[in-house]
């Protein structure tokens, strides 16, 4: 995640009713296929490469649902079971809370020294997901994603009901912008050269542990299907994962962290008191 930082790194809404479920699937998935060849066309295929950080890792409490029930290691969690079931507040973008918006507002994206070493990749990503980031945000009622308990070791994880195409949106991971990290197993660097009011670099990040969408409960893997890529959006870094293959339904959404999220995790483990170690 950006560097899952816990600091790197680490859609849509109101989207489905039964009745239309399938028109709007149908939507997406075209909507993914002209992305996905629009990125082709563009040759970005091969650059959709760990350009995200997630921030150095902390232990939590394993996510057991607030509300458990026998059925809660086989059943679907969907973005609106979210606040329920694991007490987090569903939001679809990107949140950037009132004391850090004169920030936002006062620094422009695209001087960022990022974009301006990119500026053919960031326009293009901008162009191809960018209105994915506004369409496919309209509430908690998405259906093309859920979560379900993957086992012991990793916990809960994401699925997906739906074909992606390689190089299609996936989706945002949303969360809170913030500029004091809590080191917790859900924060992705946020990319920016914002400055405070000494001028000093503020160091950002997007933290989903209590405020964010279902992007935070997707696990990493060294050979992962999807990619975290910065998509500048309304002078905004957003950050977005990206399919880096077919992905087919049913199939576990996977990423990578980055190596400095596990790195930090094993700096954090505290050390054995057993005698023979
Ligand atoms: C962003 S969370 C992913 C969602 C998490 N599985 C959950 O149930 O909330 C990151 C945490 O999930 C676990 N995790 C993710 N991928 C893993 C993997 N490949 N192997 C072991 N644990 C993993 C680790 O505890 C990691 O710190």
């Amino acid at each position: 995640m950006g560097q899952m930082s816990k600091h790197t790194t680490k859609d849509a809404a109101t989207f489905f009713t039964a009745r239309n479920y399938i028109s709007l699937s149908a939507t997406f998935i075209i909507g993914v296929f002209v992305g996905s060849q629009a990125l082709k066309s563009f040759g970005l295929g091969n650059a959709l490469s760990g350009t995200v950080t997630a921030a150095p890792a902390m232990d939590v409490a394993p996510h057991v649902p607030a509300a458990v029930s026998d059925d809660w290691k086989t059943r679907k969690y969907y973005p609106k079971d979210l606040s329920k079931h694991f007490g987090i507040h569903h939001i679809d973008q990107l949140e950037i809370p009132a004391e850090l918006q004169p920030y936002v507002d006062a620094h422009d994206v695209t001087t960022d020294k990022q974009y301006v070493d990119n500026m053919d990749l960031y326009q293009n990503y901008a162009r191809v997901f960018g209105p994915f980031l506004d369409k496919l945000s309209k509430g908690n009622n998405d259906e093309r994603l859920y979560v379900k308990w993957t086992g012991d070791e990793k916990k809960f994880g994401v699925f997906t009901n739906a074909y992606i195409p390689a190089y299609g949106f996936v989706v945002e991971y949303s969360g809170l912008l913030i500029n004091s990290s809590r080191s917790t197993d859900y924060e992705w660097h946020y990319h920016s050269e914002l400055v405070d009011n000494d001028g000093n670099a503020m160091p950002l990040g997007i933290d989903s542990q209590f405020v964010g969408n279902i992007a935070r409960f997707v696990n990493h893997d060294d050979k992962p299907n999807t990619d975290s890529i910065y998509v500048p959006w309304k002078n905004t870094w957003r950050i977005v994962y990206v399919a880096t293959k077919n992905i087919y339904p049913g199939e576990e959404l996977t990423v990578s962290y980055g190596p400095n999220y596990w790195q930090s995790r094993d700096r954090l483990k505290v050390p054995s008191t057993d005698s023979d170690e």
